[in-house]
């Protein structure tokens, strides 16, 4: 079998499927399991009824078993499965990488014993496109210090977490290139008399319906004048590739906690 192998969490979802025809197909690494939730009717199932690449490996919910024969873990799943499993990865010193969103901040906080012991990588959206975006975005900001900022995002209906991970990725970059807090600039739902709009405020608005993959826009309002910043996803493949490009950076790699910008060489430091 080619390269390491990488287990992939939440194998029946939208991202599992894909994930396991990525892997499959990617040079010096191989599938060494498709993992679901205890109870899910996959589980115990041929993986080839999700992927045809995946054909032969049996979909199972032991993730300590499956955990063993790996050198890698790709989550697509849930926050608390993801924290489940990357303490499993922990164990087996393995890499985890984690695109799952909806995380609160005391469940960020809970990956950190984890990656004391095995390198976590973990974006809100792991397409080369959004991590580009992210950096454009702080520079906007910083140069635009008086623009209203909105981030305003459309995803597909069965889509549980609300703003997207992509979104707040975006709005933090913002208020990072004005040397801000989100979490002090945040508006992240308008109903009812709101009053006018809060001086220096960075605004989420969501959509979802149909089939959306993923879309995003980052508006810069000045009085006369707007500057838009828009990445439109068409295929769930732009963010397995991402996913299957950090397990292969994390292979050797320290413990401890990354971004997809340290995977694509995009950190700026400061
Ligand atoms: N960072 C990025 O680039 C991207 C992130 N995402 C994020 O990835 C996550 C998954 O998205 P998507 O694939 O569309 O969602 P789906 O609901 O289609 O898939 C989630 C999968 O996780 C499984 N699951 C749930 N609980 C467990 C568990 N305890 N152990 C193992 N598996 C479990 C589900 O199984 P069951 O159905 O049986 O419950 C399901 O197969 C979301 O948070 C989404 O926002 C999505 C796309 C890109
Ligand atoms: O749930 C999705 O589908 C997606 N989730 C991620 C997010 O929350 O930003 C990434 C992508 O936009 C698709």
């Amino acid at each position: 079998m080619d390269g390491f192998g990488v287990v992939i969490h939440g194998a029946s979802g939208r991202m599992g499927r894909m994930l396991l025809r990525v892997v499959a197909e990617t040079d010096g690494m191989h599938l060494a399991g498709a993992l679901d939730a205890p109870g899910s009717e996959w589980v115990g199932r041929d993986a080839g009824a999700l992927e045809p690449l995946a054909q032969g490996l049996t979909v199972t919910d032991d993730a300590v078993g499956a955990m063993a024969r790996a050198q890698a873990v790709i989550d697509f799943s849930t926050p608390e499965a993801s924290l489940e499993i990357a303490a499993l990865a922990a164990q087996a010193r393995a890499a985890c990488v984690i695109g799952t969103t909806g995380f609160t901040v005391e469940q960020e906080r809970a990956l950190e014993p984890a990656s004391r012991h095995c390198p976590i990588v973990k974006a809100g959206n792991m397409s080369l496109g959004v991590n580009l975006l992210t950096g454009l975005v702080r520079q906007v900001a910083g140069a635009l210090p008086g623009w209203d900022v909105e981030v305003v995002e459309a995803h597909h209906a069965r889509k549980v977490d609300a703003p997207s991970g992509t979104a707040l990725m975006l709005g933090e970059a913002a208020a990072e290139g004005r040397g801000l807090r989100l979490a002090d600039v945040a508006e992240r739902g308008r109903d009812g008399i709101t009053g006018p709009r809060a001086e220096g405020a960075i605004g989420f608005a969501v959509i979802r319906g149909g089939d959306v993959v993923g879309e995003h826009d980052v508006i810069f309002h000045a009085p006369g004048e707007r500057v838009v910043l828009r990445h439109l996803a068409a295929d769930r493949a732009i963010f397995a590739r991402g996913a299957a490009r950090a397990a292969a950076w994390a292979q050797g790699r320290a413990p401890g906690l990354y971004g997809m910008d340290d995977v694509l060489g995009l950190r700026t430091e400061g």
